[in-house]
């Protein structure tokens, strides 16, 4: 399998302070054998991190992106301002912004766009409710949102999301993922073609320093993004050692 890559999304979390004694010991802490890392700390404090990864191979990521390189858009980020801070992964489409705002399907597609032209990973989020689940609908709502967030040529990465658990503790169980996971495999060939098989899945929803080997271990997983637990150095990195195991 090719390198994991562990992603930390803060999201709206870390004062200056904090943050300074999260990625000084994300840095120094960091396994020599580690997969690919990625923090994503709010914007305000990313000029802050950029320089405190210039010796480190952490990449540094961003939340969101707008769409638009520029224009009347008040309170939001483009993605050419995030390369000019030295961002190189973006979060699109978390069901936190599609809940909270309304985001749609052709709206992840358009700033996943905007986000490749500026030189940006998009990392695309998928997942059902629980209701969806329960009903047995998620493999057709998942279907829908492949469909409608990835563009034409997308060669960014997927992230997996179940909402019914991201923070909530209780991560899908291994057989959700692994049943899930070639579901999504599967779309992605149906429509990229041999393009399909080289985009990364990565799972997301309450992974932990105690469930990350089995949920790294799955096929298909190629990653995690990892919340709550991207807060607290020493939970985070050892996400991260098990993915250099996984
Ligand atoms: O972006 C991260 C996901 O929302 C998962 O969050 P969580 O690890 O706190 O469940």
């Amino acid at each position: 399998m090719s390198r994991q890559i562990i992603v930390g999304n803060w999201k709206m979390n870390g004062t200056r302070q904090d943050t300074q004694v999260l990625v000084e010991a994300l840095v120094n802490g960091l396994p020599a054998s580690a997969p690919d890392v990625v923090i994503c700390p709010p914007f305000t404090q990313l000029a802050l991190v950029q320089p405190a990864l210039a010796s480190s191979p952490i990449c540094l990521g961003a939340q969101d992106c707008h769409k638009d390189v520029s224009g009347a858009h008040t309170g939001d980020i483009s993605a050419p301002m995030l390369s000019e801070l030295g961002v190189s992964y973006v979060i699109l489409g978390h069901s936190e912004r599609r809940q909270e705002h309304g985001e749609l399907d052709e709206t992840v597609r358009e700033k996943a766009v905007a986000a490749t032209k500026a030189g940006l990973t998009p990392i695309i989020c998928i997942g059902e409710t629980e209701d969806q689940r329960e009903s047995g609908e998620h493999e057709d709502v998942l279907g829908w949102q492949i469909k409608g967030s990835l563009p034409d040529g997308f060669a960014g990465i997927v992230a997996y999301e179940p909402i019914w658990a991201i923070g909530t503790g209780l991560a899908a169980t291994t057989d959700q993922i692994a049943q899930t996971m070639a579901f999504l495999r599967a779309e992605l060939v149906r429509q990229f073609g041999e393009a399909g098989k080289a985009i990364k899945i990565l799972y997301g929803g309450s992974v932990n320093a105690g469930n990350a080997v089995s949920v790294l271990s799955i096929p298909e997983v190629a990653g995690a993004l990892v919340g709550g637990a991207s807060l607290k150095a020493d939970a985070f990195l050892s996400i991260v050692s098990a993915a250099s195991a996984a």
